[in-house]
């Protein structure tokens, strides 16, 4: 009998063939992983040997208890905050990631949320909506500041902070980063701390990886010295930023304008965020391009394949 895989997140149809012809496929009823374990029969969950998912997917041990058999789980994308890292290390479970797999696709989001925060593309729509842009030589938008030789501070130098480094030096911006560690073979200054960062850039663009030493990373002191021209991007995990003081924030205007992909309780989103025209809000996309979605499956494809092989892990997460 073929082993069970138990599939929690939509995948293309090839990955899902290539699943299908090595592993008794269950597909979750749910969006929700505690949902649909729940909602599996006690025979179907004793099957299950691998999970895979995407790693933003809440993952507790309640629910990864109900599969005693769990040996695999399998994360599409970078991060893999979602799951019990501790529980999985108790029972020996191995968690595996898609490191850069998404990167790139995740640095264009950055520039996009960096450009529509910059250049007021939310208002700009309300602004059209309001009917307010009457005749050739009539009120305009009033103009900003654009992109080039601004301070682009980047927390956390890591494959998809290197792609948007990259990116910003097309548009000529000035590029810094802080990380746990320098990374002197890079061009760009090292800043010991977010908060001096902070202080130096226009703009702040996260992209650490979340877990207990990021957690709230971006919290009063690093927004007040971002400052009122200063614009916060988020494309990393919402835990890395005080949502409820971002939101102080940008209400007193200690800072000028934010775009966010993730937010601390996914699915769910402050209200008051989308009363705000400085905010430009996506629902965690950053990874959702068809070329991220192939290199993150092919990368799950080989961990799967190495462990039906009785081999390592290709990318292991470290436990
Ligand atoms: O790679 C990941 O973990 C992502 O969530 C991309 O947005």
């Amino acid at each position: 009998m073929q082993p069970s895989l138990l599939l929690a997140s939509r995948v293309s149809e090839s990955f899902h063939q290539r699943l299908r012809a090595r592993f008794g496929v269950i597909e979750a009823a749910s969006a929700d992983f505690d949902a649909a374990v729940a909602a599996l029969t006690p025979e179907l969950a004793g099957d299950i040997r691998i999970v895979v998912a995407f790693g933003s997917t809440r993952m507790p041990a309640a629910s990864l208890a109900r599969l005693p058999r769990l040996e695999l789980i399998c994360c599409l994308g970078s991060g893999y905050d979602g799951i019990d890292l501790d529980h999985a290390r108790q029972r020996g479970i191995v968690v595996t990631n898609s490191p850069a797999a998404n990167a790139a696709s995740v640095a264009d989001l950055a520039m996009g949320l960096l450009i529509s925060s910059v250049r007021n593309l939310p208002a700009a729509r309300q602004y059209l909506e309001a009917g307010r842009w009457q005749g050739n030589a009539g009120e305009r938008m009033p103009p900003v500041r654009g992109l080039g030789g601004r301070r682009l501070g980047i927390c956390g130098l890591g494959a998809i902070g290197l792609n948007v480094a990259k990116r910003a030096a097309a548009f000529d911006m000035e590029v810094g980063y802080h990380g746990r560690t320098a990374r002197p073979e890079h061009p760009y200054p090292y800043f010991e701390s977010i908060l001096r960062l902070a202080e130096w850039a226009d703009v702040l663009v996260v992209c650490l990886r979340a877990d207990a030493a990021t957690y709230h990373a971006i919290d009063a002191a690093v927004l007040r010295a971002l400052g009122p021209q200063g614009f916060l991007v988020n494309v990393s995990r919402g835990t890395t930023v005080d949502e409820q003081v971002l939101l102080e924030a940008l209400k007193n205007g200690w800072i000028a304008g934010a775009g966010l992909d993730v937010y601390e309780h996914e699915p769910a989103i402050p209200a008051e965020l989308f009363r705000l025209a400085h905010v430009t809000l996506t629902p965690h996309i950053g990874g959702a391009t068809l070329e991220a979605a192939q290199e993150q499956e092919a990368c799950v494809l080989a961990n799967i394949e190495a462990y039906a092989a009785g081999q390592p892990p290709r990318t292991p997460v470290p436990l």
